[in-house]
Formats: C-alpha cells, structure tokens, sequence
C-alpha cells in the first residue's frame, strides 16, 4: 500500500498544474496549487501517507456530511422538513432552485443553501455553545483534539461570503431559516474555517466508513443509520454536480471543499483525506480526483 501511493502521488502530480485554487475566499487564494497529499486509515487502524500530506487546509464543504450528523442527532429525521434529499445539477452555491421550487426549500445539505439550513438546526442556548458542540464533535472523528479555526480564512469568508448572506437572507425570507441570520451564517463560516491535515480528514472518513464506530476503541459515535443517510449524500451530492461521473470513475461516498481536499469512505474498508488545491471549475480538486481514481481501480475500491 505504502509504495502504491508514493507511486500514484508521483504519477498524478502533474495533474496540479491544472485547474486553479479557489479565488472567492481571498486566504485561500494564497494557498500552493502544486500540493498533491493523501491519507489512508485503514480498519485496523494502519495508517499511510504519502506526497505533501502535512499540509494543512481548511474543511469548507467537507465539514457539510460532519455537522448534518450533529443536526440528525439533534433533531432526527425533522431535518428533512428543512432541506430536501435530491442532487440540484446546479453549482454549490447557486441560489436558483430556491426561487423556482414550490414549495421551496433547499434540494440537499451537501450544497451551501443546505448546508446553512443544517447548521441552523443545531441545538445550543447560545451560538458559543452551539460552535462547542460541532468543534467537539470534529474533533471527535477526527481523533484530534486540537483542531480548531484558521482565523484568517474564517475572517477571510466572513468580509466577502455575499454570496452565502444573500442564500441565508432568502432561505429566512421563504421560512427556512429561523433567528438571527448572521448568527447562523457566522456559525457556518467557523464549521468551513476548521483546520485539518489529510490524516484528520482521513480519520473523519473512516468513522463513516466503519458505520458509527471508531475503528480502535471500537467506541460507537453515532447511530449507524445517520451515517448511512450521510454516506448516500456524499454519493449522490458530495462532488457536487460532478457527482455522477466521480461515483462512475471512482465509486466511493465521498466529499470535497473548495480548500481541494476531499473526504472518502471505503464502507467496513478505509478512511481517505486528499488535499490538492488547484480545482476545476465544480470546485473539485483536478489532481486529488485523478489520485482517487487510480487508487479506486488498483484496489477495486467502487462500492458498486
Ligand atoms: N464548496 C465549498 O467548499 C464551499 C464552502 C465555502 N465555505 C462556501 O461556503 O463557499
């Protein structure tokens, strides 16, 4: 395993030379679009590495599957009153399915409109208290307890995230989200801000993977079913609109965020963090991708 990676790192790193790191966020347009790094954890708690696996980067997207199982504990099956369980074929951040809809609410929580519904719905009697809960909760299937928030890029997203303020305005203005918007927006912005290296993305992957359990402790984190309905999400909409022809090419519930790292889940198999800045115009890393689907055909990973 340890030489396939090098291998296929080696072999993919040309792909970083593609695409462009994403420009939106201002910090993270700062970032090396030369990086290619991968994590693999394995079920019995093995763990490889190869490329520039230290680097550090945000979640952004990927920690969508994360706080959806925090709000799915809170609140059950209640969420989907809020947030719909359909792919959009739209852009993660499009806001036209909202007006068009009737009656309307966000198609899935794997997009931003979703998402900040999700991150709505999560329980805490003050915003501090609900930031709390998702951080513990990180840092949980991470294993690392020291992950925390990349100050520059939260403050980054929060100064320009029009975008995401206009999507909570309307999602308030149609009966979605209820209390104070920038609260909410400011709680999704510190959960996208949270630092990680590719092994606390991998560790993430493998909680899902291993069905609610934590491969070493054998301790139970969540209901199995939660993350069932989270893995299909990732599946369905994890890559975004480019989610048919990942789960073709590499077959593997999956998630990505626009720092280019993205999350795999290898069911009863593996956990897998990728990070490769440079994206395509989806917003999914071109190299990382190129990554898991060589690693995918080499160990027959496709689930289906
Ligand atoms: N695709 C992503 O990773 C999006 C997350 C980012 N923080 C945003 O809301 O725009």
């Amino acid at each position: 395993m340890q030489f396939l990676l090098n291998e296929l790192v080696d072999k993919n790193r040309a792909w970083t030379n593609y695409g462009k790191v994403a420009g939106y966020i201002p910090e993270l347009s700062k970032k090396d679009p030369n990086k290619l790094g991968i994590v693999v954890v394995d079920v019995k708690g093995k763990i490889y590495r190869a490329g520039d696996y230290e680097t550090k980067f945000t979640v952004q997207s990927m920690s969508k599957p994360i706080v959806l199982l925090l709000a799915l504990l809170d609140n059950g099956e209640e969420v989907f009153k809020k947030v719909g369980k359909e792919p959009t074929g739209d852009a993660f951040n499009s806001i036209i399915k909202l007006e068009t809809l009737n009656p309307s609410k966000p198609l899935n929580p794997m997009i931003n409109a979703g998402a900040i519904a999700v991150t709505s719905l999560v329980k805490g009697k003050t915003k501090e208290e609900k930031f709390k809960r998702i951080i513990n909760l990180f840092r949980k299937v991470s294993k690392n307890p020291k992950l925390d928030i990349n100050m520059d890029v939260y403050l980054s997203e929060k100064k320009t995230g029009d975008r995401n303020r206009s999507i909570a305005y309307f999602l308030r203005d149609i009966g979605i989200l209820e209390g104070d918007v920038e609260d909410i927006l400011d709680l999704y912005f510190r959960q996208c801000s949270i630092e990680v290296t590719c092994e606390d993305v991998a560790n993430m992957g493998m909680v899902l993977a291993n069905q609610g359990i934590d491969n070493e402790s054998k301790k139970r984190l969540v209901p199995k079913y939660l993350t069932q309905i989270v893995k299909t999400f990732m599946v369905t909409c994890g890559m975004y609109d480019a989610s048919g022809e990942f789960a073709i090419n590499v077959g593997v519930p999956s998630k990505s965020g626009v720092s280019g790292g993205i999350m795999s889940s290898v069911p009863n198999k593996m956990g897998i963090g990728v990070i490769g800045p440079a994206l395509d115009y989806k917003g999914n890393s071109i190299a990382g991708v190129k990554l898991l689907e060589d690693l995918s055909k080499e160990l027959k990973l496709s689930i289906f």
